[in-house]
């Protein structure tokens, strides 16, 4: 078995070679390619249950069990559709929980700045609000000062509002940080919207791959827009003529 896992990486933020993972001897991940180049931005859709968060759990780190090649940098970070943050530490100790030898809370406060919460670096987490928790999330991420950032549906649980303001930070934050990003999503229009380059995972791989070559910011209403969104739809199997 050749893991080649979270070597550092110049030339690409992710290599992925004839990356599988198999549960019960099942291939969810099957021969997969996919290469994202430094400070691109690229969405990732697929039908639920095709496999987008067990990639992105394996660029991550959090699962070993492959066979293949996935070379990411070292400094990488992750968020998850649930913010996942410790009720008992205020909120700028959760920005720096993990990092190594004793960060100073100057580094949480300009982080959480950054998001828009200079304000609650005191707060307790369950005084705050799921967009809150979110962008929190997204604080403890960049606090990383990460090369790779991967993003698996950070907005889902979001109400409308909260989803765009959030969508339009983290366009924000990837534009002035100049990192990669990843961003796992079930939603075709956030895809267009933030993205360089949108990928369609069906089988295990990599199944169509789609440029979005529109300037920013972006607008829905541009008919480039719509046509970029129709033919994404069309490739999940959605039938766009119905919706
Ligand atoms: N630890 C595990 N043990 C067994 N099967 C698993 C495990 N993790 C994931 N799977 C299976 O792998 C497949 C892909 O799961 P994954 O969570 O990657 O899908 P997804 O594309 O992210 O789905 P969704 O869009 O619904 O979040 C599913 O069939 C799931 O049941």
């Amino acid at each position: 078995m050749a893991t080649d896992v979270h070597r550092p990486v110049t030339r690409h933020a992710v290599h992925v070679e004839g990356l599988t993972r198999s549960f019960d001897g099942r291939a969810v991940i099957d021969d997969l390619r996919l290469d994202i180049a430094p400070g691109e931005f690229v969405a990732l859709l697929g039908r639920s249950g095709c496999g987008k968060s067990t990639l992105l759990r394996i660029l991550a780190g959090l699962d070993r069990d492959i066979t293949g090649t996935a070379l990411v940098p070292r400094r990488r970070a992750v968020t998850f559709q649930a913010p996942r943050l410790m009720p008992w530490k205020k909120v700028w100790r959760n920005v720096l929980l993990g990092l190594p030898g004793r960060p100073e809370r100057s580094l949480a406060e300009r982080a959480l700045d950054e998001v828009g919460l200079g304000h609650r670096v005191d707060a307790w987490p369950k005084t705050l609000s799921g967009g809150e928790a979110q962008r929190v999330s997204l604080a403890r991420a960049l606090v990383r000062e990460p090369e790779l950032l991967l993003l698996d549906e950070p907005f889902d649980a979001l109400d409308a509002l909260s989803r765009v303001k959030a969508q339009r930070l983290v366009g924000e934050l990837w534009q002035r940080r100049g990192c990669a990003v990843l961003l796992v999503t079930h939603d075709v229009e956030e895809a267009v919207l933030l993205a360089d380059r949108v990928l369609v995972m069906t089988g295990g791989r990599i199944a169509h791959e789609q440029r979005i070559d529109l300037d920013r910011p972006r607008e829905i209403t541009d008919p480039r827009f719509a046509a970029l969104r129709a033919r994404l739809l069309e490739r999940l199997g959605v039938d766009t003529a119905a919706a």
